[in-house]
């Protein structure tokens, strides 16, 4: 026999290896495991898995009795040339083929039905799940890979769980009708097909294994190519602007070569597997025909009977080929399992208290207590030691450098992060003992990066509060000074603005951004940089809708620009994360210390130096 030198097979096999991966592999999870976690998802619909069972059971029997007929037609009819058996085996086979066509009918839609319904609540889940996870989480990850997985690697799990089991399950009883029958019909025949087994089940574990490793690559690289294709997709402008084109395109190839090399690494393995599962089977079919023939030849057996033998050994080889190729899909669905289980098993770091108490409406007292955080994974303290308090209707200003912990404090705020230290109060009750809907439902932001969604204006605006009447949405583009460049859109407060507002400029952004939060009508107001990227008119602009929409709240404004900050109740300046000094503007001035040098410095080249007087009373 021609040996294979062990090396080439094994390259001929392998998947190979990525040494910068875009992303990592799932750690890997024992079948049993993925079991015991999405079996909990077909609850309500077992008992439908009964008729599932039971159609599999007929479906082995309705192929026996074909078979049985056949057997009557060659030794009844076609050797003695007798007609007269023909006039019932023909309607009875039509008959049985008919009842098999309506059984495979219900089985279809019984199955799908079932398999798509598991798929409905597993998909759904694992969205609400991915959707409750804490901003870190999201801050850490590739969103395409999070997408591929909710989109991708949860069908998977249904060929494991579902149509996997139930496939099993159909070639389990197919094994046991045949292998029952043939045991009937020459019990000495079918022990020597059954010698074929054990090496079957040798190969089959040998080859799940390489497939596994396989189906892993592959579904990493899906993974690692919609992370690449969203990020450079959802940054085009940039790419474009700076002529990226090729390098995000080498990018995409790169993980394109990779699911190509995975998706060829399991074809050469399935290549190598199918043949060799057929020669096994054709090497035992051959022997029982040997053995069969010598029979028919002593008279031990009928022309019938053997052809029938025959035919039920390929029906019997039919299962156990069938389960050694479910083996290798379900592998292959395990390792997309595997994705869904790490995605399943990320704890949100902000968990609402099991005793959250509701505070309905706040009134707006937010106090931070010796707040010290550190973002995860980092070493550095994004704050330490911070505290300030505002009292409802006051205005604070964070101002400090880039990096400062500005946009930190309002995360903390809107506890999107727990502090490592200290305390952030609402209304003086600790942020951690509310409940986090209610503590987000307190707060209306305007943040840097005006989030605007692919729908309406209308829809946009309602976002702060869907159940908000036509009559408020239009009051709240007034207010925001946007209701005039709405109106002048070609379809009005019907416009789509496409994915990101990108059809509207900066500006308008930020005047729907607002007229979000004026719906809302939330106590606290936290504004992230409202003018940042806006020249000096737009800027100015805004600060009326700004001004009235902070009439009466608590808010807390983060600005570089100090002179959108000065009429503030009380200015904190953070650097590095700790608060260096605080009080009102005037204090702050004569004090002579950071503010008052910023101040000096921004009063020199500020961005904002030609509005200054209209920017200036944006707090007033
Ligand atoms: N998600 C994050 N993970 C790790 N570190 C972070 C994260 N976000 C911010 N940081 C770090 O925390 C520090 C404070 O960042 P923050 O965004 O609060 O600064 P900022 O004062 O708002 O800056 P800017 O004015 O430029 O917006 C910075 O050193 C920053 O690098």
């Amino acid at each position: 026999m021609v040996r294979i030198p062990r090396h080439i097979l094994r390259r001929l096999l392998s998947v190979g290896e990525d040494a910068d991966a875009v992303v990592a592999a799932a750690p890997p999870v024992p079948p049993r495991e993925v079991f015991r976690r999405f079996w909990p998802y077909t609850r309500g619909r077992r008992r439908w898995l009964v008729p599932l069972v039971l159609f599999s059971l007929i479906g082995p029997l309705v192929d026996a009795a074909e078979l049985w007929l056949f057997k009557i037609v060659v030794d009844e009819v076609l050797v003695p040339r007798d007609l007269r058996p023909f006039l019932w085996i023909a309607p009875t086979y039509l008959g049985l083929i008919v009842g098999s066509g309506l059984l495979g009918f219900a089985d279809d839609l019984t199955s799908t039905w079932v398999s798509e319904r598991f798929l409905l609540t597993l998909r759904s889940d694992v969205f609400r799940h991915v959707q409750g996870l804490s901003l870190g989480f999201f801050e850490r990850r590739r969103l395409g890979d999070v997408l591929s997985r909710v989109t991708g690697d949860v069908d998977a799990v249904e060929t494991f769980l579902l149509s996997g089991v139930a496939d099993a399950l159909y070639q389990v009883i197919r094994l046991g009708v045949f292998l029952g029958l043939l045991l009937y019909l020459q019990w000495d025949l079918t022990l020597l097909a059954l010698v074929i087994v054990p090496l079957f089940w040798r190969a089959a574990r040998h080859f799940s294994r390489l497939i596994k490793e396989a189906s892993r690559e592959r579904r990493r690289r899906s993974g690692s190519l919609s992370a690449v294709a969203e990020e450079s997709l959802g940054n085009v402008a940039l790419v474009q602007a700076y002529n990226r084109q090729n390098w995000e395109q080498r990018r995409f190839e790169r993980e394109n070569v990779g699911k190509f090399r995975a998706a060829m690494a399991s074809a050469r393995i399935h290549a190598v597997y199918g043949p060799l599962v057929e020669i096994i089977e054709v090497s035992g079919a051959l022997a029982v025909m040997g053995l069969g023939t010598w029979k028919l030849a002593q008279g031990e057996l009928t022309l019938g009977g053997l052809l029938v033998f025959l035919a039920l050994i390929g029906k019997l080889y039919g299962p156990i080929h069938g389960l050694s190729r479910l083996g290798s899909s379900f592998y292959a669905a395990s390792a997309s399992a595997e994705r869904i289980i790490e995605l399943l098993d990320q704890r949100p770091q902000v968990v609402e208290s099991a005793d959250a108490r509701r505070i309905g409406r706040a009134r707006g007292d937010i106090e931070f207590d010796g707040v010290s955080f550190r973002y995860p994974g980092t070493a550095r303290w994004a704050l330490s030691g911070v505290s300030f308090h505002v009292a409802p209707g006051e205005t604070l200003a964070l101002v400090g450098a880039s990096g400062a912990g500005k946009s930190t404090v309002a995360k903390l705020q809107l506890r999107f992060y727990d502090p490592d230290q200290g305390t952030v109060r609402l209304d003086g009750t600790d942020l951690r003992d509310l409940l986090l809907s209610d503590v987000r439902e307190s707060v209306a932001v305007v943040l840097q990066e005006t989030l605007v969604f692919h729908g309406t204006v209308r829809e946009n605006i309602a976002y702060g509060r869907p159940e908000a009447t036509e009559a408020e949405i239009v009051a709240a583009a007034r207010a925001a000074d946007a209701h005039e460049f709405i109106q002048s859109l070609p379809e009005g407060y019907d416009t789509m603005v496409g994915q990101r507002g990108r059809t509207l400029s900066g500006g308008q952004r930020q005047r729907l951004a607002i007229a979000r939060a004026v719906i809302r009508d939330a106590p606290v107001l936290l504004l992230d940089e409202p003018t940042t990227g806006l020249d000096a008119q737009s800027g100015r602009r805004i600060m009326d809708p700004l001004r009235r929409l902070m009439a009466g709240r608590t808010t807390v404004v983060i600005s570089h620009n100090l002179l959108t900050v000065r009429d503030a109740t009380r200015i904190v300046v953070l650097d590095s994360g700790r608060v260096v000094e605080s009080g009102p503007h005037d204090e702050l001035l004569v004090h002579g210390g950071t503010y008052a040098r910023l101040h000096r410095l921004h009063a020199l080249t500020g961005p904002v130096q030609a509005g200054s007087s209209s920017a200036g009373t944006v707090l007033s």
